[in-house]
């Protein structure tokens, strides 16, 4: 993970309380620059899922400190509670859950990306660290989100702390995205390195999360319910940050604490689907064969309360919040934005067309067509919560700035050598789209951030754009279309007006997929 340690610049907040339309709102709204309040308003977003935050949100302690609630269960506390994680994000999960449970805490073990407690202290992130003497060991590996030799280690360590667990125990289990990679057991005679392979083969050629983490689970001790079956009897309580759209627990981090059905079925279609069935290596055959006359069947796990205590969707809630206190009529148009970066900028560019132009209907904006392209776009991008009819129907009645809001993850097919996220490149693309419709009399600015601040292997989480992002290439002599062919957004942004269109946050410490933000103001 690079070291990506600037902080954002902090913006001068305003006064965050609401405000009626009409009156001081749209004076709030306009007195800032759109810069600003996107990147402000990305920062709110993120706080909403940081590590503390959420943890005090999930957990509270009885007034005597010995009952612990989470949700609508409660669990007593006697000298009894074990925590493990595993994930980009569980540094800081483990340091939160130290300070509130400290006490109680008999031993840990959590798996974390290299290098990531030196990038907290060296960004003065001292509530992401653990405490000088702490009861939880941590181990660092996973190098570039690959399983690798130390994260094995610190999988063993945990399968071990689990499996000593007795009836009265309390584990607590902290799971963010990476996990997959921070938590590999491969069941014997499989080995690291045939799993490691095996998974960058996949990944390489287009296997979804769902896919990926399904072949995962069928070829791992841990993942699929393992660690939950290693715990038992011990009670288990899993505190989840989703990656993943939709926020299935089966899938976050190969779900070590939800039963899987271990369908093998399922992992031959999908070996087939990728070509890559007939060149299995033996020990994965022998494993898949044995998991399908398996007589235990698949775990059950009566004993595990799995809770998402963050997501992308909670994120979106908090910057929606914001924007109306900020004075945007703001609407959620969807938590699960997927699909290839190219449609989704598309769609993105029409979008603010269409909604442009009910906005002020008298200006020359989008004919019915356009309309009728988003709404096509729309549907073929599947997006599952989409809100787009909501969202341009409050546009149409807003009569003031406007601020939608969604959270994903796009997909781009890696083609050039050049250094780019996947929100640099939307952010590119999405600026090119504004431009060939430029909308008079409005403002628009089109924000997209990864939520843990480190977009692709760069230092920037992300980037923002106007429709006057070509003319300004133009006049750098800078040729958006080579730039996009390359995969080279990054190196793109840093060139224009000297990097002020980068998103700097530094790591954030969480992770709930991307944040797109898209604005449009009336002069
Ligand atoms: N040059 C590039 N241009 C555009 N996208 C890139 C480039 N290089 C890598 N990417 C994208 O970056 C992503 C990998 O980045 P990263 O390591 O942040 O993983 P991630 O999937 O974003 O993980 P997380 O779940 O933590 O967000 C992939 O989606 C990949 O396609
Ligand atoms: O670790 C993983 O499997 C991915 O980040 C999805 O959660």
């Amino acid at each position: 993970m690079a070291a990506a340690l600037q902080l954002l610049p902090r913006v001068a907040r305003a006064p965050l309380r609401p405000l009626l339309w009409g009156g001081p709102v749209v004076r709030l709204a306009s007195d800032m620059a759109l810069a600003e309040q996107a990147q402000q308003l990305f920062e709110s977003a993120v706080g909403a899922v940081l590590p503390g935050p959420m943890l005090h949100r999930a957990l509270s302690l009885d007034p005597g400190g010995r009952q612990l609630k989470v949700r609508d269960r409660s669990f007593q506390l006697q000298q009894n509670l074990y925590l493990v994680g595993f994930g980009k994000a569980v540094l800081g999960m483990a340091a939160a859950a130290e300070d509130l449970l400290g006490q109680h805490l008999v031993q840990g073990v959590i798996s974390v990306p290299k290098g990531i407690r030196a990038a907290m202290e060296h960004a003065g992130k001292r509530e992401m660290l653990l405490k000088p003497h702490s009861r939880v060991q941590v181990f660092e590996g996973a190098e570039n989100n690959l399983p690798d030799r130390d994260a094995l280690r610190a999988a063993l360590a945990i399968q071990q702390l689990a499996e000593g667990l007795m009836a009265d125990d309390l584990l607590l289990v902290l799971i963010s995205g990476g996990g997959s990679a921070l938590l590999p057991a491969p069941i014997p005679p499989v080995t690291l390195e045939e799993k490691q392979t095996l998974t960058k083969l996949l990944a390489a050629r287009g296997a979804t999360i769902q896919e990926l983490n399904t072949i995962r689970k069928a070829l791992s001790q841990l993942k699929g319910g393992g660690l939950a079956q290693a715990a038992y009897p011990a009670q288990v309580v899993s505190l989840i940050l989703s990656d993943v759209v939709g926020d299935p627990v089966e899938v976050i981090a190969s779900g070590p604490t939800v039963a899987s059905a271990h369908n093998v079925q399922d992992c031959l279609h999908i070996l087939n689907r990728y070509g890559l069935r007939a060149a299995l290596p033996r020990s994965v055959k022998t494993v898949l064969a044995r998991a399908d006359s398996d007589p235990h069947g698949p775990y059950s796990c009566g004993h595990v309360l799995n809770v998402i205590i963050g997501s992308n969707a909670l994120a979106l809630a908090e910057a929606q919040q914001q924007a109306e206190v900020l004075g945007y009529r703001a609407v959620v148009l969807s938590a699960a934005m997927q699909g290839d970066v190219k449609n989704v900028a598309q769609f993105y560019g029409l979008l603010a067309q269409v909604a442009g132009t009910r906005l002020i209907p008298s200006i020359a904006g989008a004919s019915a067509e356009e309309d009728a392209k988003l709404h096509e776009l729309a549907a073929e991008l599947q997006i599952p919560d989409l809100q787009l009819e909501q969202a341009l129907e409050a546009v149409a009645g807003a009569r003031g700035p406007v601020c939608l809001l969604a959270g994903g993850e796009p997909t781009v097919l890696l083609r050039g050598s050049g250094k780019g996220g996947r929100n640099q490149e939307l952010a590119l693309r999405v600026g090119a789209e504004l431009g060939r419709w430029p909308l008079g009399h409005i403002d628009v600015l089109f924000l997209s951030g990864g939520s843990d601040g480190q977009d692709g292997p760069t230092e920037a989480a992300g980037a923002w754009v106007m429709p006057e992002l070509a003319s300004q290439a133009a006049a750098e002599g800078l040729d958006m279309a080579t730039f996009l062919a390359h995969n080279d957004s990054y190196t793109f942004f840093c060139h224009l007006q000297g990097g002020t269109h980068l998103l700097h946050t530094g790591l954030t410490g969480t992770n709930v997929m991307d944040i797109h933000l898209l604005f449009l103001r009336p002069r």
